[in-house]
Formats: structure tokens, sequence, C-alpha cells
């Protein structure tokens, strides 16, 4: 992705966009963007700076890279106990990473923006009536007589998108994200008695490893007034696993920031959120000439997905311009070459091949990028390629279909001597009524059945593991085998 000069947020106009929503009223949707355009940005170019310069030290091997959260939000699911519940389940998650590798996290979540919906077919069967799929709350509804495509959806997924983010930012910032209470790790879930006692283990680990980094905190006489009193968020307060090594890099990193992305669809609004600023600098005062960029300011990361990332098609016209850091899906589909082609900006490359595809593409497509001396960050995304419809109908996946995958991407990348810096999942902490987690993925040390599928499926598009099913993925990946090979490192504290 080169020659930025040539480039401008309306470029990707004159090229074939993939997945296209055709809105009967065009006058209508010039309209919304009009307003849209008008509208504060999201995310500053300072966060979105500040991530640049984290995923380089995840592409250094000195963090690891968390991208998660639901496969699509709805405006329906932006409560309060819906957001807290899926920040819990990243802080957690994050959390265990942390002990298990004594590495940082950086962490992105699908979340404030994650609407927009690719699919596999343009229309569905409903009885005998053939309707337009649904794509997403920000382009039609899911109900089958509300599928014509709406563009007041596109002002209400901004809208929504900042009531979630300006939640999560208030829930960080008073102290959510503590370390002296995460939820419930009571493993009471866990079926087989020898993964319990492994995971019960991790989980004491933790909470020693956590103790002490509060005597630590308090030994050294570290900001103890309370946040309501006027203190500052210290290394108790918030989501900062304070460990020893390397401490200026957690510090540094583990700072009470929660990053937002989306996949980067619908581009007409993509194309109104993307603005003209300096690169900031704060340590730098600003001079005549410092150097201006497109940031698209309603997400920190965007990735271009498997389906729209066509190497002349309007989408990657798009995303070469803009200074955000991107993600971009691969599949099995795409070729050697055309990704080497598609580098010359900061990319994470989210592998999704399926676990019986990817003995296959791994290897070449990494020895290739090796071999063209770009720096990328891989990522492993072991959900959508796994993908199946069950007996009753229900698209699921299988937990153990996910952990070959990721074990694969592992050892593969082992073997090419690179590294995977980053996992990508669909997972959600979301409860029913009763406090349940939702039922859309098979196995896990709950080992979900096929028919306790129809309990509590909740997706809008494609299965999440619950929350028991995420901490599974957590301490699995903590435990000395996975991450060995993720290149983490045990230090005693
Ligand atoms: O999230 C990814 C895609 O949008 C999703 O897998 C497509 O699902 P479909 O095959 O049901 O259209
Ligand atoms: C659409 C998605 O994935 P992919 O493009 O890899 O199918 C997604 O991540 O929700
Ligand atoms: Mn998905």
């Amino acid at each position: 992705m080169t020659d930025e000069e040539h480039w401008v947020p309306t470029s990707w106009r004159s090229k074939k966009a993939a997945q296209t929503v055709e809105y009967p009223d065009m006058a209508h949707l010039a309209k919304v963007l009009d307003k849209v355009r008008a509208l504060p940005p999201l995310v500053t170019p300072s966060e979105i700076e500040r991530l640049r310069h984290q995923l380089t030290l995840v592409q250094r091997n000195e963090a690891f890279l968390l991208h998660a959260g639901d496969c699509a939000e709805s405006f329906e699911a932006c409560t309060q106990e819906n957001i807290s519940a899926k920040l819990g389940l990243i802080l957690s998650f994050s959390l265990i990473l942390i002990w298990g590798a004594r590495l940082p996290v950086v962490r992105v979540g699908r979340i404030a923006g994650q609407y927009a919906k690719p699919r596999s077919s343009a229309t569905e069967k409903v009885g005998d009536r053939e309707i337009m799929i649904f794509r997403g709350d920000n382009v039609n509804g899911i109900h089958p007589d509300d599928r014509t495509p709406d563009p007041e959806r596109l002002l209400s997924a901004y809208f929504h998108s900042t009531a979630t983010l300006n939640h999560i930012r208030s829930l960080l910032i008073s102290g959510f994200g503590s370390l002296h209470h995460p939820r419930d790790w009571s493993l009471s879930h866990v079926r087989s008695p020898s993964l319990k006692a492994e995971y019960a283990s991790i989980s004491e680990g933790l909470a020693d490893a956590l103790d002490f980094t509060r005597t630590i905190g308090l030994e050294s006489g570290r900001e103890v007034q309370s946040y309501e009193r006027g203190g500052g968020r210290g290394v108790l307060g918030e989501a900062d696993l304070y460990t020893r090594y390397p401490y200026v890099v957690h510090r540094e990193i583990l700072h009470n920031m929660l990053y937002i992305s989306h996949e980067g669809l619908l581009l007409d609004y993509e194309e109104a959120m993307t603005r003209r600023y300096p690169i900031p600098d704060s340590t730098v005062s600003r001079e005549l000439g410092t150097p201006e960029k497109y940031y698209n300011t309603s997400a920190h990361f965007l990735w271009v997905g498997d389906r729209t990332r066509q190497m002349d098609g309007a989408h990657i016209e798009y995303f070469r311009g803009i200074r955000n850091p991107i993600g971009i899906k691969v599949g099995p589909s795409i070729t050697s070459d055309q990704i080497v082609t598609l580098l010359d900006c900061q990319v994470t490359l989210i592998t999704r091949y399926g676990a019986d595809k990817i003995g296959s593409h791994l290897a070449p497509h990494v020895r290739a990028v090796q071999a063209s001396g770009h720096p990328v960050i891989w990522v492993c995304d072991p959900m959508h390629g796994n993908t199946l419809v069950s007996s009753s109908g229900l698209k699921t996946r299988h937990f153990g279909t996910i952990i070959s995958e990721l074990t694969s991407c592992l050892r593969i990348h082992g073997e090419c001597n690179s590294r995977l810096g980053g996992v990508s999942l669909e997972f959600t902490g979301e409860l029913n009524e009763e406090g349940y987690s939702v039922t859309e993925c098979l196995g896990g040390s709950m080992e979900l059945s096929e028919e306790q599928l129809g309990l509590r499926y909740q997706t809008f598009c494609d299965p999440r593991l619950n929350f028991e099913q995420s901490l599974d993925v957590a301490f699995l990946e903590a435990t000395d085998v996975l991450y060995s090979e993720l290149g983490g490192k045990r230090v005693d504290m």
C-alpha cells in the first residue's frame, strides 16, 4: 500500500466496493453523512499515535496484542450491564495473559462501533420470502420486516459508539479495572478435575501476585489517596498489573486504556469520520510544517475483512491512506504476493485459515513476508475459519477446533522463526437475565453440548466464546506450553 500523496478520503469512490449497501434514498444518505462529518471525533490522533507506538512494542516482542469482543454489536445490547461485562472479560483475559507471559498486553476491543457485517450471501429465505440479509445494526434491522437499509442507522451507530466509549472511559477512570476484585473465577463450571487443578494453581498464583503488588505499592509510598478525594490513578487503582520486568514498558502500556476497533466496511461512514491533523507529539512544540495526516477518528484500529480485501478494490484504496494502525484479515484465498503488496503501512496480519487449512497456508505466507523484509504483527484469529452449522441449524464453533488452530499457529510461527504477536477472538461476557452465560460455541471446560446451544443463543451474527470458555483460552495460553511458544518469560515475583 504506497503512494500516499495521491490519496484523499474520497479516493475509494473510483473503485469497486465489495459488500456494498444500496440505499433507496441517496439524498437522505448525503444529509446523514453531512451531519456525521460535523460531529466531533470519537478518538484523538494522540491516542491513535499511542497505539501505533505500542504496536511497535508488540512487533519487537515486548508486548502481546489482545483483539477481542463481539462479532456484531447491537444497539439494543448497548447497556450498562453489557458494556461492563464486556470490559470485565477483556480485563480478566488480559490479566491472565500478563501473568502467564510476564508480558504487557495491548488491549483492542471489537467494541464501540463494530456494527456492520459482511455476509456470505446478500439475501436469505424467511418462510417463502426472499429478503435482504441482516447486515448489521448500522445498515438494517434484524427483524425480517426491517431489512431495507436506512441511513439514519449510521447516525445511530455514531451515537451508540459514543455512549459505549463514554461508559468504557468512565468505568476505567472510576477504577473498574481495579485488580482487587476480578470477577468470579470460582472455576465451578470446569468439569475435568485435572484441568480444574491446573486452572486453580494459575488463579492462586495470580492472587499472590496481586497481593504482592499491593504490598509493593503501599511500601513504596505510592499514591494512596482515593481518586474521588483528588488522588491520581496509581498502580493499584487501575487495570495496571505492576510487574518488575521490564517495569518501564509495563507502566507505559498498562495505563488505564482500552483501544476500540471495528471492521471498516461502510466506507461512506469511514470517509465522513476521516479528518486531517498534524501528527501530534506532546513532547515537541508544534512548528509550522508539522506533517499532516488523515486519521480515521471513529476508532483507534480498523481492519479490512476477508471478503473486502480485493487488491484493486475500494476498501484497500481507503485503508492505504489513513494513519491508524490497520489489520488485514488473511484467509486461505490470499496469495503470498498479494500479502506482500499490502505491507507498506503499519499492518497487523490477522490470519483465519481454519484449523484444517493453516498447516498448508501459514508457513508460505510467513516466509514471503520475511523475504520482503517488512515488519508486521501476526495475529491468530482462530474463530472465522472454524464456523460450522450444528444439527439444529445454529452457527457454532467448537472450542477444540479453536484451540487447535491457535496451537498450530504458535507451532508454525516457531518453526518459521517468526512470532505470534496476538490473538483475535470473538467473545462476550454478556449474561442473560438470570445471570447465565451465552451458549453459542461448543465444548470448553464446561463441555457445552449441541443440545445446550439453543438455551442462550444470543449472537446477532457469529457464535462467540462465553465468559467461561474465554477464560479457558486465557488459562490455556497462560500455561508453560503455550506461553513458552509465545516467547513469554516466567519471572518470579
Ligand atoms: O463475522 C464474519 C462474517 O460477517 C460472518 O462470518 C458472515 O456470516 P455468514 O456466513 O452467515 O454471512
Ligand atoms: C468478518 C469478520 O471476519 P472475516 O473477514 O475474517 O471473515 C469478522 O472478524 O467479524
Ligand atoms: Mn464474526
